[in-house]
């Protein structure tokens, strides 16, 4: 594939993140490459510390790698200023938090057609309504997420995500506020928006049974990336992390 192939929704070139100082360097990623093809779920584990957020953070333009390059559908992050990169962000990439951050004072629809306003671009608000139907909240459409389950408001925030046709969400932790039901709920919505809408999702979690939602997972362990798993069971996802977080007990790190 060619370095502008939007097939790819998302392409990391030897990306390395250096935090600190010179004389006391923490390396969070180092050296990592990795391709992952439109339509495409991807769950992204590892023991803590294993640079699991540092990667997000890089892959999303929420933070600059040190060196390597990070391309969303074909178009690398532009590497000028912060309006550039946030502009970027908003026409390309949709966010899910582990603690949702809606707006407290705005309607789930208010808080489904911000991102478009505050892009500037033309509000559709029946689309946005036909996303929360989507999620099974076609009753709640004026409902505050303080009259919202934690789930529902999770849902707010997928339906948000999904509003403006992101080439790629990512999902920080998504069930990690959730109860088990809720969580399956939420995790089933974002594999749904995968395989019926051709959505790319890549997913951070510490949760085998959420990795197991996801088409394949993307393994780390000291900034690196050490493993792939397709098709995974939560099984399989807990045994392979297992083996991981041993390994860095027995490294020391
Ligand atoms: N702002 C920062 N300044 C210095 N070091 C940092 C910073 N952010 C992260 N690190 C370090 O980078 C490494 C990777 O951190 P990161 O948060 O990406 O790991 P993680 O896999 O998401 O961990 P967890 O599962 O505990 O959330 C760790 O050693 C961490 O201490």
């Amino acid at each position: 594939m060619s370095s502008l192939d939007a097939r790819e929704a998302l392409r990391l070139d030897d990306v390395r993140k250096v935090y600190g100082t010179a004389d006391n360097p923490v390396t969070a990623l180092d050296g990592v490459t990795l391709r992952l093809p439109t339509g495409s779920f991807t769950a992204v584990m590892g023991p803590s510390g294993s640079g699991k957020s540092t990667l997000l953070q890089c892959a999303a333009g929420l933070d600059r790698a040190t060196s390597g390059s990070v391309t969303v559908a074909g178009q690398p992050i532009p590497t000028g200023g912060e309006a550039a990169v946030t502009k970027f962000r908003r026409d390309r990439i949709g966010f899910v938090f582990q603690q949702f951050n809606l707006l407290p004072t705005l309607t789930a629809l208010e808080n489904v057609t911000l991102p478009a306003r505050l892009a500037g671009r033309r509000v559709d608000r029946k689309r946005c309504a036909t996303l929360l139907a989507q999620v099974g909240l076609g009753d709640r459409l004026h409902h505050r997420p303080a009259q919202l389950s934690g789930g529902q408001q999770q849902r707010v925030a997928i339906a948000r995500a999904l509003a403006s046709s992101p080439a790629l969400i990512f999902a920080d932790e998504p069930t990690g506020a959730l109860d088990s039901r809720a969580a399956r709920e939420v995790l089933a919505l974002l594999a749904t928006a995968v395989r019926d809408h051709g959505q790319t999702v890549v997913m951070v979690t510490h949760d085998p049974a959420a990795a197991a939602y996801a088409g394949a997972v993307v393994f780390l362990a000291d900034g690196r990336i050490v493993g792939h798993l397709a098709r995974p069971t939560a099984d399989a996802v807990a045994e392979r992390l297992a083996h991981l977080t041993d390994a860095v007990a027995v490294a020391g790190v």
